[in-house]
């Protein structure tokens, strides 16, 4: 059991700042509802209708990246969840938001504008370095408590997470609870059988960090996405490279090419990696090359080809527990479904132990009309549950065991 304070703990009419992790997939520029809303939107009514001010502070994607957004249509969709108006400031700590917060009434909600809009928040630093920051010197004063909810960012040393509760009073939401207890029992879980692991999306660089931890717990890897691919580039397959102004691969491929590497020979039999990986033709249909067929890297590989599923299905049928961290291809578009849905079906219609995670990757349960309870643990994070599996600690989560304890 989790040994922090929760929001039952929290003194009545406090003024609450509450971080979430509303950071979800962006169309058109605009964020689509998922899991995170749902699930969030229950600390946040409980603590409005206990007649808390509540001031929401979330992120939205990475600097640099297409999905890096403003908050203010997660306010909109947050709202609906809620049930209750969610006012939107366009400032994180300055004048405005300031203003904002503290023309706030009993029972009220304000989210404050993308955290990593400002300075402070990134990048990784220690929790006293982070509590010493403009952004929390400024906001911690107007409140009389720190609430985490953010279980899913809870690996991230960032002022928003690690700095506050140094600066207030810190107490855990219902996301923070559920999802500790979820991901701590799963890890002290022992299966009679192979553990599999499904590994794919685009953050790379969490997923293979701890493949080699991982070791021991997952007997074999399934591989894909941007993953997969710089896993094949290990394996001496030209795929793998950034493509007209993206820069999904070369990066991560600088940073853990020699992980990968490493991995595949020493471990190479336990990665299974994809033996054909679809594109899109000059139609805009659907196209599928074999590994064997690609000499030079002129496509964007935006899905694991029919091949692949084939492959997979059976090492999923027969597996114990099957852990999904990441999508195999852009599963949004449903040209390119295939790998994941392929992998989410097999792992529904049998009787394994099953978690999926990630606020995208568990979105594609829904979206191709198939049913939650099929899963054991749908979680909406996904670095820190593949964290909490290898029983690495999460810095935010400690940080509220130690405020628990003083
Ligand atoms: N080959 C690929 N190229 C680009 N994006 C991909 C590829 N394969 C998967 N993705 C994207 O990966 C995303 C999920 O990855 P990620 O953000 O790492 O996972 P999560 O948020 O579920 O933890 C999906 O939204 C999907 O579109
Ligand atoms: O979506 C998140 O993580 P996830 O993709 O591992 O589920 C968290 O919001 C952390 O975001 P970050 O990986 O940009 O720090």
């Amino acid at each position: 059991m989790a040994t922090f304070d929760t929001i039952d703990d929290l003194p009545a009419d406090s003024r609450v700042l509450v971080r979430l992790d509303l950071n979800s997939p962006i169309e058109d520029g605009e964020p689509q509802d998922n899991r995170r809303f749902e699930r969030h939107a229950r600390t946040v009514r409980e603590l409005a209708e206990a007649g808390h001010r509540v001031v929401l502070m979330a992120h939205q994607g990475r600097p640099g990246r297409d999905d890096f957004t403003s908050l203010a249509g997660h306010a909109a969709i947050l709202a609906d969840h809620v049930d209750r108006d969610v006012a939107f400031v366009d400032d994180t700590y300055g004048e405005d938001a300031v203003a904002a917060v503290e023309s706030l009434s009993a029972g009220e909600i304000l989210l404050l504008e993308n955290t990593r809009m400002c300075d402070d928040e990134l990048p990784e630093a220690s929790p006293e370095e982070k509590a010493d920051t403009e952004f929390v010197r400024t906001l911690a004063p107007l409140f009389d408590a720190y609430v985490n909810d953010a279980y899913s960012a809870a690996h991230r040393k960032h002022a928003s997470l690690v700095g506050f509760p140094l600066a207030l009073p810190a107490y855990a939401g219902r996301v923070m609870e559920t999802e500790y207890e979820a991901n701590t029992a799963i890890a002290r879980k022992e299966f009679d059988g192979p553990v599999t692991m499904v590994v794919g999306g685009t953050k790379a660089t969490d997923v293979i960090g701890v493949m080699d931890a991982l070791e021991g717990t997952v007997d074999r890897f399934l591989l894909g996405g941007v993953a997969g691919e710089l896993f094949l580039r290990g394996a001496g397959h030209p795929v793998g490279h950034d493509l007209d102004g993206m820069d999904l691969f070369d990066d991560q491929w600088e940073a853990n090419h020699e992980v990968v590497e490493s991995i595949l020979a020493d471990r190479g039999d336990t990665i299974h990696l994809a033996s054909d990986l679809a594109y899109e033709d000059d139609d805009g249909d659907r196209a599928e090359h074999t590994i064997a067929e690609i000499d030079e890297k002129t496509d964007a590989y935006l899905d694991v080809g029919s091949g692949t599923v084939e492959e997979y299905d059976p090492l999923i049928r027969e597996s114990a527990a099957v852990f999904v961290k990441g999508a195999l291809g852009v599963f949004e578009d449903e040209r390119f479904s295939v790998g994941t849905v392929g992998v989410l079906e097999a792992i529904a219609e049998t009787d394994c132990f099953s978690v999926v995670g990630g606020g995208d990757t568990s979105r594609a349960i829904e979206m191709y009309g198939m049913d939650e309870a099929d899963f054991s643990h749908v979680s909406i994070a996904g670095g820190a549950y593949i964290r909490a599996l290898t029983g690495e600690p999460l810095p935010a989560v400690e940080l509220l065991e130690a405020a628990a304890e003083s």
